[in-house]
């Protein structure tokens, strides 16, 4: 433990009070005890606040649980069950129809549909990375990935494999063809470029010309006119730049000297302070604000080791190119950053309060991260992010409309503390609870003046399916969750309301994460469903993803298919409260239940090890099939959940188990072995990650809403006094 600074009634650790003091605050107007005496107001306003509506979220979790102890769950008449969630305030009347009214929205969020990154800010090389996704080679995303088949010929070898090269080559241009096709020919013939006047001209090998079909999909060149470096077109509101260089490696082996294809990928990406890492007290902290500041402030470096070289990333600057005309244009050159919060759960002991309690983190993650975006929003950074003079909240977790309510005032509060306009911060709503999901417009409507995002995050939506319904019965397979009524309603329910709210134009209706970050060829052909369902934007785990899924938006015309959904009848409120829960007459093989229960445990020993040991909060984790899945704390709470959902209706005993996690964990310490600093959970089982996985599955029920979060911070903070 570091030592407090008092500060008014509040304790601040050093590291975090200096961070502030010396380096953030110095860059702003505002005193140092304007700052403070502000921060311990809105402690104070606050805190009583946030805790009844944590105890609110109890009370309804003890009378649905009751509910399922004295009446029978009858998927054929639900009438009972919704007059039940009615009388208790869980679902909610909405009948007064609105339109959203979110002003200054940049438009990567208002007109752009495409891809969205998420990444974990604690890691200052991935999140510089990830903010200079915007713009992504589509030949490395090719080459690099099972898209172009990886068998026989094909093959990545040490050396560049050409036969490899030449079927990325060709699979570029014919996404070329589509995106941006010529009146006659393909790019394959195209041999040469020739901008005139007013006009590029394709000079094909047969020698005739032709031109782009739609002439007005050619902007501009970087360079000159008689030897550009790059063409840059523009398809569905994304930009593809062609990049000639005869003389490079790639561009002599091709016959009009093209060296790379580079496709407009991330547009907007996710700076995560939540899920994705694990920062448990002031000294984690830090290094998460630090990072964002950077970002904000534009001058974010980190030095690596990478093949042997020492590399420094920094953010990219901005694209300079001309337009037919000659006169200069500015493509921004990094992804348009958001910064997700904590939801209202958790608090950190970072400050204490007058009371000596632990501050909502939530509240603390306002202030701070508001904070670090004045230099932005104040256009006194290097490298800018919103021109529009916003800041990008993502609040996750929240469930129901009084939850917005409270982060709608907690904005209000910051704005306020710090001298910024009303309205300067935007939410990302998640749609990841059950309450927030049924009540979704009326979520919206709380947040209506600041709505820039509802998005479907499926996979804390699935923890609480199960949590919420916990003594409903045995819930079905964790790998048959997808298919199930329930969530294909969700999604689409999802993209009704906020079309029926007025979102299109100005803020992103958006779907989940891409969980499998190795299987690419299984992505392109899967997630082109999330833009052929409505949304404007949809997570990808990683800068090569981004650009992959990028070519889907080129494809997928998303403003016409939401023009083409807006009157379309919503799913039923009945098919969203379906619960997926096993037929009592399906009986289950024990190979079956046993497959089940190594899989879940060894996803959740695989995530848990990282995040209790080395402080990592997203890990790419085989399942038992070895396919590498990314686990972040959403997924882990749907697997622990699911094993306290069996074991609580006799599916599994808790020996059973308990068998299980000791299995796996001696194949997660065998996946570990080539890691010098890896602790195995075998053959003692007595370490703080081994213990976290089995509380969280053997007390799983117990914990709200069945987050993770409170158990994975105990053990981490215990691991951390015992060894660092
Ligand atoms: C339910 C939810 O809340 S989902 C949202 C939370 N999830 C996320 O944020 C997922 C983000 N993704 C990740 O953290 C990572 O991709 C993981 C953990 C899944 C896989 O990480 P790794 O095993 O290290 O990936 P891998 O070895 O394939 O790739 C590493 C390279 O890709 C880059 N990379 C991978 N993911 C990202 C990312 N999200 N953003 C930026 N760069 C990334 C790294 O910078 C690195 O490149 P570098 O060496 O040039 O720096
Ligand atoms: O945050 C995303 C989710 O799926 O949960
Ligand atoms: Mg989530």
């Amino acid at each position: 433990m570091e030592n407090r600074i008092y500060q008014g009634n509040l304790k601040v650790e050093n590291s975090l009070f200096n961070l502030i003091n010396e380096e953030i605050l110095p860059t702003t107007t505002i005193s140092k005890e304007k700052f403070w005496a502000s921060f311990e107001n809105i402690i104070e306003e606050l805190t009583q606040e946030n805790k009844n509506l944590l105890e609110k979220r109890d009370t309804l979790q003890s009378l649905i649980d009751s509910w399922h102890q004295n009446n029978k769950y009858d998927a054929n008449n639900l009438v009972e069950y919704k007059n039940f969630l009615k009388q208790i305030g869980y679902l909610i009347e909405s009948n007064e129809s609105f339109e959203v009214e979110t002003l200054n929205v940049d438009e990567e969020i208002a007109i752009q549909a495409g891809p969205q990154l998420v990444v974990p800010v604690k890691n200052a090389r991935f999140a510089l990375n990830a903010a200079n996704a915007r713009w992504g080679s589509l030949y490395d995303a090719l080459y690099g990935t099972d898209v172009i088949s990886k068998e026989g010929d094909l093959a990545p070898t040490k050396e560049y494999n050409i036969k490899r090269g030449e079927a990325v080559v060709s699979y570029a241009k014919k996404f070329l063809d589509e995106s941006i096709p010529l009146e006659n020919g393909s790019f394959k013939d195209v041999k040469e470029f020739k901008i005139y006047e007013d006009t590029l001209q394709f000079i094909l090998t047969d020698n005739s010309t032709t031109n782009l079909i739609n002439k007005e999909k050619f902007l501009g060149y970087i360079s000159n006119k008689t030897n550009p470096k790059a063409l840059i077109f523009k398809n569905n509101n994304l930009h593809i730049q062609i990049l000639l260089d005869k003389q490079s490696f790639i561009g002599k082996l091709d016959i009009a000297g093209i060296k790379d294809i580079v496709l407009e990928s991330a547009v907007s990406t996710i700076m995560d302070c939540e899920d994705s890492i694990a920062a448990v007290d002031a000294l984690d902290k830090v290094e998460v604000y630090r990072n964002w500041f950077g970002l904000m402030k534009g001058d974010l470096e980190e030095s690596f080791l990478k093949d042997g070289k020492t590399i420094t990333r920094k953010l990219n600057d901005d694209i300079v190119y001309k337009s037919l005309d000659g006169k200069e244009k500015v493509l921004h050159g990094r992804s348009l950053l958001f910064v997700r919060n904590v939801g209202h759960l958790m608090t950190n002991p970072a400050i204490l309060d007058k009371n000596d309690e632990e501050v909502f983190e939530g509240i603390m993650d306002c202030m701070i991260t508001v904070l670090c975006s004045l230099v932005d929003i104040e256009q006194k950074n290097s490298k800018s992010n919103s021109r529009e003079k916003s800041v990008y909240i993502v609040k996750p977790k929240m469930h129901g409309p009084e939850e917005v309510a409270f982060a709608v005032k907690l904005f209000e509060k910051v704005e306020k503390a710090l001298n910024i306009p009303k309205n300067t911060i935007k939410i990302g709503i998640m749609d990841e609870e059950r309450r927030t999901t049924i009540n979704l417009k009326e979520c919206i409507k709380e947040a209506k003046q600041r709505v820039v995002f509802i998005n479907t995050g499926f996979l804390d939506r699935t923890g609480d399916e199960i949590h919420t319904s916990m003594l409903a019965g045995a819930f079905v397979a964790k790998t048959k969750m997808k298919e199930q009524t329930w969530i294909k309603a969700y999604e689409s329910w999802n993209v009704d309301i906020g079309l029926e709210c007025g979102l299109q134009g100005k803020a992103q209706i958006g779907k989940g994460m891409w969980a499998m970050p190795d299987e690419m060829a299984k992505m392109m052909t899967e997630k082109i469903s999330h833009p052929k369902s409505g949304a404007n934007t949809a997570w990808v785990p990683s800068p090569t993803a981004a650009v992959l899924h990028a070519m889907h938006y080129h494809k997928i015309n998303v403003f016409e298919i939401q023009n083409e959904l807006k009157n379309k009848k919503r799913a039923s409120i009945d098919e969203l409260l379906s619960l997926a829960l096993l037929d009592e007459n399906e009986i289950m093989s024990k190979d079956e239940i046993k497959k089940e229960l190594d899989n879940n445990a060894q996803s959740i020993l695989g995530y848990v090890v990282r995040w209790i040991d080395a402080g990592i909060g997203c890990s790419k984790v085989p399942d038992i099939n070895n396919i590498a899945l990314m686990e972040d704390r959403a997924t882990l709470r749907i697997s622990s959940q699911h094993l306290a959902n069996w074991i609580e209706h006799g599916i599994c005993t808790k020996d059973e188990v308990m068998d299980s996690l000791k299995n796996m964990a001696i194949i997660v310490d065998k996946q570990n072995e080539n890691d010098p600093s890896y602790i195995n959970m075998a053959p003692l089982y007595d370490g703080f990650a081994f213990k976290s996985a089995c509380d969280l599955v053997f007390k799983g029920k117990a914990q709200p809403s069945g987050y993770t979060e409170p158990l994975l911070h105990k053990y981490r903070q215990e691991f951390k006094l015992n060894n660092l």
